[in-house]
């Protein structure tokens, strides 16, 4: 279990984590989401006492990181993937590690197994791909057998096979009952991964919930309608709460009515539908929706997301 109560992080001025209260629970991926610059890395350094919060707190298993006697074998974490000597052998920077921290050399025949680096294991890292480092990275957080996993990115540079093994292991992890957190910008990848969410936006806390909840919550559901009499349709649709938008096919987007409602609304007035399609937001969308206003960067100009849409309409 992580708990961060009212954690804070200044750098001079500038609030790159701002009073997060949160817990992470063993027994499920608890995905770890924000857009660029929201303080992911940040919270995931003080967890691992790499940084000192400027207030608040947070400990794993109720003590902060550098209280545990045997920290390696309490918590793995991977933040960043080339933290190693890429002289050493796969091997060799895990045996160095191992023999450092107690832990067996089976143990360090496990990882390489686990992480899928066997063919490799011997081989410079200075020479890995990305995702091999990655792979490496993964193992190094496995190494102490640690109830708690923090993992920030790991699927960056990895190929659909590393994807789906990644998927596996981090619930395969959850479900012997470990505490599993993992950062993603991949929202559609944490959709098929993780069952819990917290989502800050400029390092405070947008959600704490889970994925079928967050997906829910955050974006209303859209009904497409196609019908050769669209506009007169929009116009008797138009209400309170209800928004209709272009579609694509020439159709129209509903949003604040359900698609039974828009069925009989065009029935009773004798419009005939080609199309009525309710679609679930996409946990993607639901995102976006939640941290628009929270995004540190955020382009302007003719390349930012919809200039080319509101190009198009204009
Ligand atoms: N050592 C530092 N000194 C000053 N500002 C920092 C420092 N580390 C982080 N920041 C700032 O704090 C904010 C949060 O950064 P952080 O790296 O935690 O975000 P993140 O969510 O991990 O971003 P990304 O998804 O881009 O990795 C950013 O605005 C960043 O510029």
């Amino acid at each position: 279990m992580i708990e961060a109560r009212s954690l804070t992080k200044r750098y001079g001025a500038k609030t790159a984590v701002a009073d997060l209260t949160f817990s992470v629970r063993p027994g499920v991926v608890t995905g770890f989401l924000g857009p660029n610059g929201s303080g992911k890395s940040t919270t995931m350094r003080m967890i691992l006492g790499l940084d000192a919060p400027s207030s608040g707190c947070v400990t794993v298993n109720g003590k902060r990181y550098a209280a545990h006697a045997a920290p390696l074998r309490e918590v793995g974490a991977m933040l960043e993937a080339r933290a190693v000597h890429p002289g050493r052998s796969a091997f060799h920077h895990l045996l160095a590690l191992a023999a450092t921290t107690g832990i067996p050399r089976s143990r360090v025949e496990e990882v390489i197994d686990v992480a899928g680096l066997r063919k490799v294991a011997r081989k410079r890292v200075g020479g890995f791909s990305l995702g091999m480092g990655q792979r490496l990275g993964i193992a190094t957080a496995l190494l102490g057998d640690p109830a708690t996993v923090i993992l920030d990115e790991p699927v960056n540079g990895l190929d659909p096979e590393g994807i789906l093994w990644i998927r596996t292991l981090l619930k395969s992890l959850a479900a012997e009952g470990r505490t599993v957190l993992v950062s993603s910008h991949l929202m559609s990848e944490m959709a098929l991964t993780a069952e819990h969410l917290i989502v800050i936006g400029r390092g405070r806390l947008i959600a704490d919930a889970p994925v079928a909840e967050f997906t829910r919550s955050a974006a209303r559901d859209v009904v497409f309608v196609r019908s050769a009499e669209a506009a007169r349709l929009a116009a008797l649709l138009a209400g309170p709460g209800v928004a209709v938008a272009p579609g694509e096919r020439g159709g129209i987007d509903v949003t604040g009515l359900a698609s039974e409602r828009i069925g009989r609304i065009a029935a009773e007035h004798g419009i005939a539908v080609a199309e009525l399609t309710p679609r679930q937001a996409s946990l993607e969308e639901a995102f976006m929706e939640l941290t628009r206003d929270a995004v540190e960067y955020q382009p302007t100009g003719r390349y930012a997301a919809g200039a080319a849409q509101e190009g198009r309409a204009a």
